[in-house]
């Protein structure tokens, strides 16, 4: 099914603090989207507003997904969101914590599927290791294994490489390029080096 996404006129602020006004942006099926700007211009703010996590001040959001049209708070099941505040348990294994999250969810997989999956964002035969015993680059994977855990078809990346070495920054590489046959992606990001996802860039702060 074909997603889109309609932003218009979009504001946020905290309290007297403007973050940003009048932001306006369409992405069809398939597109990436980049949004980049200095530290503390409104990246993860705007992250956070397509995740239904926080409302804008002024502005609408909207999905467009199989002929019916869903607010951000509608489409948790349609979103998969990756960033460094994402928390998982450290006190279960890689694989526990799917279990959970898909039982959140309330979509079944098998335990062959979820180490399908974490073979897919590099951690073979990491599945059973508890995250306490996880290194950073590591737990990053762990997000992906998450985000993707329930096929979205969008999928918003907060700093998408942060910790991660280069073949996990190839893994995510593969990632956004599978994604393009299955929906969008929405990626907030300083690093210039991912400039080259862009079908669209959004500038903030100026
Ligand atoms: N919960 C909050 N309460 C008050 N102000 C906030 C809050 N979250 C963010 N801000 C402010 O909003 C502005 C934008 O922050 P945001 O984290 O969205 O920027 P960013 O572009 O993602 O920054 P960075 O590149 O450092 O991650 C900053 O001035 C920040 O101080």
């Amino acid at each position: 099914m074909a997603l889109q996404l309609h932003v218009e006129a979009v504001a946020a602020s905290y309290g007297a603090r403007v973050v940003f006004t009048d932001v306006s942006v369409e992405l069809k099926h398939g597109e990436t989207l980049v949004v980049s700007g200095a530290n503390g211009s409104g990246k993860s703010t705007f992250l956070r507003l397509l995740a239904g996590l926080q409302r804008p001040e002024r502005g609408g959001i909207a999905y467009g997904y199989g002929g019916q049209t869903y607010g951000p708070r509608e489409a948790l099941s349609l979103i998969g969101w990756v960033a460094p505040d994402l928390m998982l348990y450290r006190e279960l294994s890689a694989l526990e914590n799917l279990r959970f999250f898909a039982a959140v969810r309330g979509i079944t997989r098998s335990d062959a599927e979820l180490l399908a999956l974490l073979e897919r964002v590099g951690l073979p035969g990491r599945g059973h290791d508890r995250l306490a015993a996880y290194s950073s680059g590591m737990t990053q994977r762990l997000r992906y294994a998450y985000a993707l855990l329930h096929q979205p078809p969008v999928l918003l990346l907060d700093e998408p490489t942060v910790t991660l070495d280069e073949r996990g920054s190839a893994v995510v590489a593969s990632i956004i390029a599978a994604q393009r046959e299955h929906g969008i992606s929405v990626i907030a990001t300083n690093d210039p080096r991912e400039l080259r996802y862009a079908d669209l860039l959004l500038q903030l702060g100026g």
